[in-house]
């Protein structure tokens, strides 16, 4: 019996990065949480000690510091390429990097009813996300977002479901539905305009979670999903995971007080987990683009 090491791969986690452009009175802020990851030969490093292949985790984190200044960050996509070519194609061992990206979203101020120029308060919205993959097998990138909180009061049903013994949920054609998305979704074109489509994928998926006469978050899900894949034809996949944040009728009859779906219990646990991929059945390859890191993005 031998023992082989497996898949591995190395770098910095959660480098928590925040560039301002301070070129004008008017300030810009990005700010970011970015983990990189190396793959290459470094079975050395393992099983003997041999770092004479290892650019060191410090220095990754270092370059990604770095770059957000030479490069800058015009958007995370185009950061995570620029940053993942530079270990594969400058760093002669590397042969893959795989860079993940969270960032989050600043508003400026309004002071006397203006938008002020460098002072900021932090959105309590959803973290945008990128997960980009260079190796030999090609370059690939998947966007995303997560923690986008939505609840809608009706507009939600689920009845008709499988009942067993052990079944007590009553049918419901009349629910408050809520959940806080982590969506991902793999482009198959890198000439894209990244600041352009996120938005619009942000808004697709918060109309179809608003819009759809909900029979069950799954269906939810398959409606978001659709209309973005409609929408972007190089959007070869979309992944979506949605946390069912139940809020169950609170017994005030037991006070005399009538309930007619005004008064829940938002519980925050157990909590259904409904996760769907929808994918194009000519979607090009994925190689590496699933391979996660610290799997932020
Ligand atoms: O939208 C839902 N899907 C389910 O699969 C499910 N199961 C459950 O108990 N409530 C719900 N709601």
């Amino acid at each position: 019996m031998a023992i082989i090491l497996g898949d591995n791969q190395y770098g910095k986690a959660e480098s928590r990065i925040v560039r301002i452009v301070r070129d004008s009175p008017r300030h810009e802020i990005r700010d970011l949480n970015v983990t990189t990851a190396l793959r290459g030969p470094f079975e050395p490093a393992y099983l003997v000690g041999d770092q004479s292949n290892v650019l060191p985790t410090d220095t990754q984190k270092n370059t990604a510091y770095a770059f957000t200044k030479s490069k800058g960050v015009e958007s995370i996509e185009q950061y995570g390429l620029d940053l993942a070519r530079h270990f594969v194609h400058e760093i002669d061992p590397v042969e893959g990097a795989r860079i993940e990206i969270e960032e989050f979203a600043w508003e400026r101020a309004v002071v006397d009813g203006t938008e002020h120029d460098h002072t900021w308060l932090r959105k309590g919205q959803e973290v945008r996300t990128a997960a980009v993959t260079v190796d030999s097998s090609g370059e690939y990138v998947i966007g995303g977002l997560k923690d986008l909180v939505l609840l809608k009061s009706t507009g939600s049903e689920f009845a008709g479901f499988l009942k067993d013994e052990y079944t007590t949920l009553p049918e419901t054609h009349d629910r408050v539905m809520a959940t806080a998305l982590d969506a991902k979704w793999r482009f198959s074109s890198l000439d894209v305009d990244w600041n352009a489509v996120y938005p619009t994928i942000k808004a697709l998926m918060v109309t179809e979670f608003a819009t759809l006469q909900s029979l069950a978050l799954q269906q939810t899900l398959w409606h978001m999903g659709t209309a973005v894949m409609e929408e972007f034809p190089f959007i070869a996949e979309v992944r979506l995971k949605a946390p069912n944040k139940h809020h169950f009728d609170y017994d005030i009859g037991r006070f005399g007080v009538e309930n007619h779906g005004e008064v829940f219990f938002a519980s925050d646990r157990a909590y259904g987990l409904i996760e769907a991929t929808l994918i194009r059945d000519d979607a090009p390859p994925a190689g590496e683009a699933w391979r996660a890191s610290a799997g932020l993005a």
